[in-house]
């Protein structure tokens, strides 16, 4: 047993994986074979959800049945449409919403009471509604706290188009679906990131995919993981209020002890390829929209933390802007990404379930020894 302690478990190689590799130091990511710029221009969210699950890409028949399986999985039960209701009510922050009614869902799963929670196939039909109903209930808790009525879901709609429907009550024109779509693709995979391992720790225990995902979305909340996306756009529109020059900005934050979000990875030693391809998705909408505030105040951010720091930026710096130029709400960004990692968590807790051995690591103990007890009333 070796003695070395590795805090955060940097480096430790804990699995094999078949479903993405990461290589930090040439900013490199790959789902199942396929690199990341390959698959964001032209392969839809379905496809490569299909992809991580199934290990092939699939023919255009495969997808069509796949798409419709999943569409048809879109409406929430009522039970879990009152429940979103009364979190709306009762003003829940967004991901404790979504952790919340992702952990109700098996209630109504009628594979929930599987004998076997390993079994591959119920675990592709509980991945499947879990995947279809996150962005319906993401949608509709988003209305419900605005005062708005809840937009049922389309089933003739891809994943991308049918949640920007629901949220916003119409239906996307292409650009913003495609940028959309092209951004759950994005975010769907990264090896074993914090909530990925927290969904395969909870399945190693032999519990069920929707603990396993339940406990995902709890660690995507963090700040130095999920959380980051709403905290970039947080930061950006506190520069714009300071009139201050952006680089002035994070210089005084960073003097001031302050972590930037959206900088900085525990495997990227480069920029992010997901930063780059989101950040010309930034430039686009800022460029179409005729106003490139928000895309300029983070190419001067990138440009003056590579500097001083030497840090690059990570998925979560441009997908900031990106999301806030096509309107969607700062405080759902994290849920956002949670709705597309779904598809990557479930692709491991089922990994995990193919070859499973309990996930148990060690601490040294620092802690007193020896120590006299005395009853309560003695102390
Ligand atoms: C989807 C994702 O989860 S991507 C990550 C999203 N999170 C963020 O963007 C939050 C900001 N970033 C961070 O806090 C970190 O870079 C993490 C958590 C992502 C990675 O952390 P680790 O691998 O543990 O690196 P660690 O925290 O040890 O940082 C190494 C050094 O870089 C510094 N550093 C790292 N990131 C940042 C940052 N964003 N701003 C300022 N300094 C930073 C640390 O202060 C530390 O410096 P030190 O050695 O002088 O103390
Ligand atoms: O991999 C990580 O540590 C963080 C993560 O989830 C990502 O970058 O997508």
């Amino acid at each position: 047993m070796s003695d070395e302690l590795k805090r955060g478990l940097e480096g430790v190689l804990v699995a094999e994986s078949e479903l993405s590799h990461i290589d930090g130091d040439a900013g490199e990511l790959v789902y199942r074979g396929y690199a990341i710029e390959d698959l964001a221009p032209d392969a839809s969210y379905e496809e490569v959800v299909y992809l991580l699950w199934h290990g092939e890409l699939p023919t255009r028949e495969e997808l069509d049945e796949f798409s419709e399986k999943m569409s048809k999985e879109r409406e929430l039960d009522d039970g879990v449409l009152a429940e979103i209701r009364e979190l709306a009510e009762a003003d829940e922050v967004p991901m404790a919403a979504l952790r919340t009614v992702v952990s109700s869902l098996s209630a109504y799963d009628e594979d929930a009471d599987h004998e076997d929670v390993t079994d591959l196939e119920a675990n592709v039909r509980k991945g499947r509604r879990i995947t279809a109903k996150i962005p319906t209930a993401l949608a509709a808790f988003n209305r419900l706290r605005n005062g708005e009525d809840v937009v049922s879901p389309r089933q003739d709609l891809g994943h991308a188009a049918n949640f920007l429907y629901m949220l916003n009550g119409e239906e996307p024109d292409e650009v913003l679906a495609d940028t959309f779509d092209m951004a759950l693709v994005l975010h769907a995979d990264h090896g074993l990131n914090a909530s990925t391992f927290s969904a395969m720790v909870t399945a190693s225990t032999l519990s069920d995919m929707h603990s396993a995902v339940t406990s995902a979305v709890g660690t995507l909340a963090g700040s130095l993981h999920g959380g980051a996306n709403a905290n970039v756009m947080s930061m950006l529109k506190e520069i714009d209020d300071s009139d201050k020059d952006p680089k002035k900005w994070v210089q005084d934050a960073l003097e001031g002890g302050r972590r930037v979000p959206g900088f900085g990875h525990r495997v990227y030693n480069v920029k992010d390829p997901r930063a780059v391809i989101l950040g010309e998705k930034s430039e686009e909408l800022g460029e179409a929209a005729g106003d490139m505030k928000w895309y300029d105040y983070s190419v001067a951010i990138e440009e003056y933390i590579g500097e001083e720091k030497g840090l690059a930026p990570n998925v979560d710096f441009y997908s900031a802007s990106t999301y806030y130029q096509m309107g969607i709400p700062v405080d759902i960004y994290t849920p956002i990404f949670a709705m597309s990692r779904v598809g990557g968590w479930v692709a491991h807790v089922i990994e995990q379930y193919e070859d499973n051995r309990l996930i148990r690591p060690r601490a040294r103990y620092v802690g007193d020894e020896d120590r006299t007890f005395a009853p309560v009333d003695e102390r």
